[in-house]
């Protein structure tokens, strides 16, 4: 029934209500203010605890140094400038005036991943919850995430990537074919761009092994957002830079974070949004797909993607971390994204230094063709170094981004001198310190790797040389796979 004013009635306005709207915006600015008093003293008594610590100066108040550190000219060109300058832990300026940490000593990384006291920067978890949302493995903290991750591992076991081995070979072999008929094409050998090459490969392996999905049956609706996402993250922009830095004042609230990602303005949320609605999408095409066919599966090791294998173990109740079938669907999107790209680009590191070294593409040929097929990985001791060293010197994140949960100590392996020329043996850090690891420095400490740490020599794996002992990544003790609780869950599917 509509609604109809009776004749009797009159309209009539409450000035009282213009009172209390200004009342309530009064109270808001009131409040704001407060906030940002008490923030700006924090940051006050958060400079004066780390002002000893030397680092560069920066005359810009907005940017501070992250336009150099964040956007260098060279890839890791300022870091090693700066931790042959400062040492392995340094001060900078972040931006919005605020002091940032850059920590590349061993006990500190230590007590920054393995300790309960360090957190991701607000930046750093708005990403993470707008990219995979907040049913990704990402997103999930504490008991959450071990059960969630127990889950997952079962399609990253050290058995379960030895199936999928297959997959790359014939990957590789294709590979190998389409640069074989390049290269015959041209008389003295070709110049060739390997890189959209590897790019396609590696998409193809994440797609055949991990979602147990050829390449050709993704939507390519994904493929093509998924290739313009990781464009995007390749090219930061200062006006990226500053809206995480806004971010990490903590003061937006997670409901305009989740509107922002439902709403999407702008080109990056945009794809954003895409990527993680077309990856559950096509995750739960996928998992209706492999479960028409479930019936004929009678054992976990007859499938060979990661994806088949986590489905499988639930249905046959192998599983004792239980995962909802819509829970496995939301990994699609961290699966392409965390396993495409970084493998693209270590491999093309891998091959640039090769071509630089043509003795060492010889003596490592050598060592793969006396191999028989099975197993060769693991009896290929310079393969294996190579990949160490290439993972070493070019990690895919050299910055992992932090702050300070609660007020608390960063102890430190190595003491240094203070800009006051006292020696500092560990670092007291106020709550909402930002703590920046350079993943890249400390794999250049000359302190660890030894006086020829920015040479990639990938024989210091194998002449014993490599320090062992107090381990950080899952890895060779290498941080490239990032560690702690979080650390790469596909490292050895890569
Ligand atoms: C050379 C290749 C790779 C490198 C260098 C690499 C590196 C990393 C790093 C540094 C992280 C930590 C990210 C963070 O906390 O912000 C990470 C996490 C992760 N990676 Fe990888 N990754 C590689 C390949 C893969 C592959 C092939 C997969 C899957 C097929 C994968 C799946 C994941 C997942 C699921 C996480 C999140 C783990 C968690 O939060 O518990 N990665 N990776």
């Amino acid at each position: 029934m509509r609604f109809r004013p009776s004749p009797t009635m009159t309209l009539a306005f409450d000035s009282s209500l213009l009172l209390n709207l200004s009342t309530l915006a009064i109270v808001a600015i009131v409040g704001l203010v407060f906030r940002l008093t008490l923030a700006v003293s924090a940051e006050y008594r958060r400079r004066q605890s780390i002002r000893n610590i030397p680092g560069p100066s920066s005359s810009s108040w907005l940017f501070g140094n992250l336009l150099q550190m964040q956007i260098p000219w060279e890839y890791g060109q300022i870091d090693l400038e700066w931790l042959k300058k400062y040492g392995a832990v340094y001060r900078i300026k972040g931006g919005l005036g605020r002091d940032r940490l850059i920590v590349a000593d061993h006990a500190a990384i230590q007590a920054i991943v393995y300790g309960e006291d360090f957190e991701r920067t607000p930046a750093r978890e708005a990403i993470v919850a707008w990219l995979f949302d907040d049913r990704g493995l990402m997103a999930h903290h504490g008991q959450a995430h071990r059960h969630l991750r127990g889950a997952l591992n079962t399609g990253f076991t050290a058995t379960a990537v030895r199936s999928y081995q297959s997959t790359f070979e014939t990957l590789a072999e294709t590979l190998c074919t389409t640069l074989d008929g390049i290269v015959s094409q041209t008389k003295g050998g070709a110049v060739v761009n390997l890189s959209p090459l590897l790019n396609t490969v590696t998409l193809s392996a994440i797609s055949q092994a991990a979602l147990g999905c050829p390449v050709e049956d993704l939507n390519p609706a994904l493929v093509r957002n998924n290739s313009e996402l990781l464009e995007l993250s390749s090219t930061l922009a200062a006006g990226q830079i500053l809206v995480d830095e806004i971010l990490n004042l903590g003061f937006v609230p997670k409901w305009l974070l989740d509107l922002a990602i439902k709403y999407p303005v702008g080109q990056a949320l945009k794809t954003m949004h895409a990527q993680r609605y077309l990856s559950v999408e096509q995750g739960r095409e996928i998992m209706a797909k492999q479960l028409k066919t479930a019936d004929a599966v009678g054992s976990v090791d007859e499938v060979d993607h990661v994806y088949g294998k986590i489905l499988h173990s639930e249905i046959l109740g192998n599983s004792e971390n239980k995962i909802s079938l819509e829970d496995l669907v939301h990994q699609t999107s961290i699966i392409l994204v965390a396993g495409q790209d970084t493998s693209a680009i270590m491999l093309g590191w891998l091959f640039i230094a090769l071509s630089q070294r043509p003795a060492l593409q010889d003596a490592l040929r050598g060592e793969i063709l006396s191999q028989a097929k099975d197993d060769a990985y693991d009896h290929c001791p310079l393969l294996n170094a190579i990949i160490k060293e290439t993972i070493r010197l070019w990690p895919a994140l050299p910055l992992m981004f932090h702050q300070a949960k609660r007020d608390t100590i960063l102890p430190l392996s190595t003491s240094f001198k203070g800009v006051d020329g006292e020696e500092i043996k560990a670092i007291p850090i106020l709550k909402g310190q930002m703590v920046t690891v350079s993943t890249y420095a400390y794999e250049h400490l000359e302190s660890r790797w030894g006086k020829d740490a920015d040479e990639f020599n990938p024989y210091r794996w194998l002449d014993g040389s490599v320090p062992q002992g107090s381990a950080l990544g899952p890895y060779a003790n290498l941080l490239g796979f990032w560690a702690g609780p979080h650390h790469c869950l596909g490292w050895r599917f890569a």
